[in-house]
C-alpha cells in the first residue's frame, strides 16, 4: 500500500495544497504528485505517513481525517498498487530532501495547472480546494 498526505492550509475550507514534484524513477520524474510513499511490511498506516514525510520533507504532520476513495476507502494506482490518503497539516516548511525536486502550495488554478501522476487526478479533485 502507498499512503500519502493531501497537506492543506485549513482541515475544513482548504484553499491550497501542498504538491510535490518526483524526481525519480525518469518515467514519473517532473510530474506532481501528494507526498508519501510505500508501507512496510507491518508497519501501520499512518506511522508510515509520518515517516516518509519526514524524510521526504523534514516536517512533521498532524494528520485529520482520512480522504476517502472508491475502494474500500482507498484509491486505484494500478492493479498491484492502492493508494490511502489523509488530509493533513503542517507547522513547517516543507523542503525538497529525497525523492522531489520541487514543492509548490497551490490553489485551485494553480493544481489544474499541474501534471500530475494519473492516479492523482481524482483524489486531487476530492480535496475540494475554495475556488
Ligand atoms: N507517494 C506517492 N506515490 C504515488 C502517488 N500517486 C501514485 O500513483 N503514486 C505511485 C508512484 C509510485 O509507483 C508509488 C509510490 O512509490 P514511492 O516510490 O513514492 O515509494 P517509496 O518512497 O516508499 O519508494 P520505494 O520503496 O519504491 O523505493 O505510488 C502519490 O500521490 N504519492
Amino acid at each position: 500500500m502507498v499512503v500519502a498526505a493531501a497537506v492543506v492550509d485549513d482541515l475544513v475550507a482548504p484553499r491550497r495544497l501542498l504538491a510535490a514534484r518526483r524526481s525519480a524513477p525518469s518515467d514519473l520524474a517532473g510530474m506532481w504528485e501528494l507526498p508519501g510513499g510505500k508501507v512496510e511490511p507491518g508497519e501501520d498506516p499512518a506511522a508510515a505517513l509520518h515517516r516518509e514525510i519526514r524524510e521526504e520533507l523534514g516536517v512533521d504532520l498532524t494528520l485529520g481525517p482520512p480522504l476517502p476513495g472508491p475502494l474500500a476507502g482507498d484509491w486505484p494506482i494500478n492493479d498491484r498498487l492502492r493508494l490511502r490518503v489523509w488530509l493533513a497539516l503542517t507547522d513547517g516548511e516543507p523542503r525538497p530532501l529525497l525523492d522531489h525536486d520541487d514543492v509548490l502550495w497551490v490553489d485551485a488554478p494553480g493544481a489544474a495547472g499541474l501534471r500530475w501522476l494519473p492516479a492523482d487526478g481524482p483524489v486531487v479533485a476530492a480535496v475540494g480546494l475554495a475556488r
